[in-house]
């Protein structure tokens, strides 16, 4: 960077010389030599130049993907909470859009700061050099302009916050519309989504546009200053070489400089608002890096003993919404435990609270004799096995979505884990077999059979405890009853707790915990529930009278 500024210094100093020496003496020779050391400059500048963009490029695309892998890997350490309330496609604009910004920031912007800055001071010392005080005329107008070219930093500052804000709205609007183009289509809401998009587009305009005028604010406001100054030197030069006090050359070489000052001057300026548009990016990436995480491990975690599962006078809300109030039971360890209850009645948040999704505001959850929140984060989570409702897929191949149960399971397990799961009867008939890519969150396969590789992998985790939240709710009669079947031989011996709406599925569980509004109503058997003819009774009549 410096051999490129200083290059163009050294060029402006050879005009006086070219100009007082060379030209009136007729010295041919002398030209070629200026020729050739003007010709060698250049073509060190254009070696130093490209050097140094492919370095600085280089490095600035490693710091941004650096940036980025740290970025996901703290998003990947924080509590839910703060996925509830940051929308998938804004957190992806911040690991996209906000490190794009800052590389164009590192790349560009640092490349012309170091030459830029370079070829300004080595311009000015040619300037001051050859007068001191034509180079005080030519910066005349520098003064008058500082206070307007704060502003404007203040501007794009506050304008691309808004930008990239607006940025994150608009990721956010993109993330669903794509997720749900099916609903879309079917609802023919083409148009209407169109519309929203683009006035989302529109709120990102705005702000985009405001802060690169700007940006572009700052080259012109520069140009202000060199008109200034060049009258100025023209005018109060003029008189000196007019008087005799200086030569042609002299004034060559000044008006050659100055000429070639503002070029890095305008470039240096812009830089100064492009520096203030990527602040607003790093602000955001910056607070992503001070959220931490506040479900965390104790200091000195107590080892997990297998054991009954205990909720004692738990109370849970999500954020002011209260879910749980004082909720208790017990579900024995060995034994299937079935949570029954009305939509909402809290049924999953039971689960989200024993994994430490999510911690309750009061109230203990204990394994055996240690409370959740006293066993280490890991050790609670590899003791637990899921089957959500969600049956969240990764775009990779079957075999490879049931390994994530366990990552070091030989191939021989995890085909076993596809067979229990009745994953092969279906994979059977795909070219690839198990090898068969699933598509982004599993978009090629049915929701059953979705449902089906979300059973294996848990069957591979081989837990101890497992959660099932409506297993097997997406397969047919012929498929339930197979994976029912494997998914009670799973059952067998460890502690398990289901949720399932079709009550027959539970029927054979060692007990029932029925819930309403937060608070178990019910426990017992499926026989004794019957017989006591509450709430169970009637729910189970409803179900019953439905299917005749
Ligand atoms: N992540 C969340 N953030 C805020 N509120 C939530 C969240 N998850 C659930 N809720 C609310 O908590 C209440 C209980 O939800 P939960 O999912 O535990 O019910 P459920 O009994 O499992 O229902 P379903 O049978 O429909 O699955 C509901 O009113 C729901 O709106």
């Amino acid at each position: 960077m410096s051999v490129e500024g200083a290059a163009i210094g050294a060029f402006a100093w050879l005009v006086q010389p070219l100009f007082d020496t060379l030209f009136s003496a007729g010295s041919m020779e002398g030209v070629t030599w200026v020729a050739l050391t003007v010709g060698g400059l250049f073509a060190i500048r254009a070696t130093a130049g490209f050097l140094q963009r492919v370095l600085m490029v280089g490095v600035g695309l490693k710091v941004i993907t650096q940036i980025q892998t740290r970025l996901v890997q703290h998003f990947l350490t924080l509590d839910m909470s703060f996925f509830q309330s940051n929308a998938p496609g804004a957190l992806i604009e911040r690991v996209r859009g906000d490190t794009a910004a800052l590389q164009s920031l590192s790349s560009s912007v640092l490349v012309s700061l170091g030459r830029d800055s370079v070829t300004l001071i080595s311009l000015l010392v040619v300037m001051l050099w050859t007068d001191w005080q034509w180079t005080l005329f030519a910066l005349v107008g520098l003064p008058v302009l500082i206070l307007p070219l704060l502003a404007v930093q203040a501007f794009i500052r506050r304008t691309a916050i808004a930008a990239r804000a607006a940025a994150a709205r608009l990721s956010t609007r993109l993330d669903e519309l794509f997720h749900g183009v099916q609903t879309i289509k079917l609802n023919r809401l083409e148009g209407h989504e169109a519309t929203r998009f683009r006035d989302e587009i529109r709120h990102f305009l705005r702000p985009s546009i405001k802060a690169q005028i700007g940006v572009a604010a700052n080259p012109a406001m520069i140009d202000i200053i060199a008109a200034a100054g060049f009258v100025a030197v023209l005018y109060f030069g003029g008189q000196d070489i007019i008087a005799g006090d200086k030569t042609v050359g002299e004034f060559m070489s000044f008006f050659t400089a100055l000429g070639l000052l503002f070029e890095p001057l305008r470039r240096l300026s812009s830089i100064a608002g492009q520096v203030q548009a990527a602040g607003a990016s790093l602000e955001r990436i910056y607070a992503v890096f001070e959220t931490k995480p506040t479900i965390l491990p104790p200091a000195a975690p107590r080892p997990l003993t297998p054991g009954d599962i205990t909720f004692e006078d738990v109370h849970f809300a999500y954020g002011d919404a209260p879910v749980l109030h004082g909720l208790s039971f017990t579900a024995k360890a060995g034994e299937t435990t079935a949570l029954v209850g009305a939509s909402g009645a809290g049924k999953t948040t039971v689960f989200a609270a024993l994994t430490r999704l999510f911690d309750p505001q009061s109230g203990v959850i204990r394994i055996g004799d240690v409370a959740v929140g006293e066993a280490d984060i890991t050790a609670l989570r590899d003791t637990i096995a899921v089957v959500g409702q969600e049956t969240a897929l990764f775009d990779e191949t079957i075999a490879a979505n049931i390994r994530m149960g366990d990552l070091n399971a030989p191939d021989a397990a995890v085909l076993d884990a596809a067979r229990n799961a009745s994953v092969l009867e279906f994979t059977e008939g795909l070219p690839q077999g198990v090898e068969t890519a699933v598509g982004p969150r599993g978009s090629n396969l049915s929701g059953g059979q979705r449902q089906r590789v979300a059973i294996a992998r848990a069957m591979l985790k081989s837990a101890p405890i497992l959660l099932l939240d409506e297993p097997t709710s997406a397969l047919d009669a012929q498929s339930e009853k197979l994976v029912g079947a494997a998914l009670d031989r799973l059952a067998k011996g460890r502690t398990t707790l289901v949720i399932a709406h079709r009550l027959a599925t539970i029927r054979a569980a060692h007990k029932i915990v029925v819930l309403e509004a937060g608070r178990v109503i019910e426990e017992g058997t499926h026989d004794a529930l019957l017989a006591k003819g509450g709430a169970y009774a009637r729910l189970y009549e409803m179900q019953i009278s439905g299917q005749t």
